[in-house]
């Protein structure tokens, strides 16, 4: 079976799944998203390098870390409390690629908890050299007098704030040839009606991408982003329902969902110097809507 057609497969099963609410946590979801591609090889890409991944122990995160382990990097993960089970899987996952993977479980819009973590990171692994913005949280609403003051608080401050104060904090150990890569979103370019505030982040998050990458290019640290339309992760099922979570995809011209196994490979490439001449880009894996980039 080629891949496109093992997605569709896993697709089908789907079924209007939901969770009860966020964090979405990845092993109680069935079917199971799938992570990377059974033929995916890796080949040393990321050999030497030490890579920071917010969220990454569940979806597109997840898909993240398995690509950058089997490309050789040691990974520090960053995700919530409730998510332990979650990282420790991608942990045995990464130690089977015989490299390191560190925990670390807490709130990102925690000052100190960003700190500690960074200086674990250096201390333990000696440095950082690709740093992935990808934790975030999204609250639906079909109407715009729904969205409450607290949701979009939590909304800006872990998907854009936390996100920029994380980069200030992993910044000074950054050198030439690094990466940052952030995970923005196709709701950026095409706007939702049900995300006004989640899609404003994630706006910002693609502003933030470009402006940072003008200010850190002539010391030769390059920043990027991806867009990912809809794709099958614990998110979906946490904060939509069923209904939503059944047609998630539908409405792209490939008309189905992406798998995370779809996304991983376009970080490695953003991380890996394939990619040297690009800064400030932003790759759109979103099922071929190409309006929206
Ligand atoms: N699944 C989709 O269809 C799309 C997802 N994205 C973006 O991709 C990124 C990853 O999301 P998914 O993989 O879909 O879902 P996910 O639920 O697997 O990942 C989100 C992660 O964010 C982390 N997180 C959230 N709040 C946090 C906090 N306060 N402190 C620490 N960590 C926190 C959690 O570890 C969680 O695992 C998000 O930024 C999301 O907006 C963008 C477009 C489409
Ligand atoms: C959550 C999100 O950004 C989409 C495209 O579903």
């Amino acid at each position: 079976m080629n891949n496109e057609k093992k997605y569709e497969a896993v697709n089908e099963q789907v079924e209007g799944y939901t969770q009860d609410g966020q964090p979405g946590i990845e092993k109680d979801m069935d079917p199971k998203p799938v992570i990377i591609a059974d033929d995916y090889k890796g080949s040393g890409k990321l050999e030497g390098k030490v890579a920071l991944i917010t969220g990454g122990d569940s979806g597109i995160g997840r898909s993240v870390a398995v690509h950058f382990a089997k490309e050789g990097a040691d990974i520090a993960l960053l995700y919530l409390e409730e998510e332990e089970e979650d990282a420790q899987y991608v942990k045995m996952l990464a130690e089977k690629e015989n490299v390191k993977c560190l925990l670390y479980s807490g709130n990102i819009n925690d000052a100190d908890f960003r700190k500690e973590t960074v200086n674990d990171v250096v201390s333990t692994l000696g440095t950082i050299n690709i740093l992935v913005n990808n934790a975030g949280v999204q609250y639906p609403k079909k109407d715009f007098l729904d969205i409450t003051e607290d949701n979009l608080r939590e909304t800006f401050e872990t998907n854009i704030i936390s996100m920029i104060l994380l980069t200030q904090e992993v910044f000074p150990h950054l050198e030439e040839g690094d990466s940052i890569i952030n995970s923005t979103s196709v709701t950026a370019y095409k706007g939702s009606p049900i995300f006004i505030d989640y899609s404003s982040t994630k706006g910002a998050i693609t502003s933030f991408t470009r402006s940072l990458a003008q200010n850190l290019a002539p010391q030769k640290i390059r920043v990027n982003a991806v867009a990912p339309g809809p794709i099958y992760t614990p998110l979906i099922p946490a904060t939509f329902d069923a209904e939503h979570v059944d047609q998630h995809g539908e409405d792209t011209p490939m008309e189905r969902r992406g798998q995370p196994a779809e996304l991983g490979p376009s970080y490695v490439f953003l991380a890996a110097q394939d990619s040297s001449y690009m800064t400030g880009e932003v790759l759109h894996v979103n099922g071929g809507d190409f309006t929206a980039s």
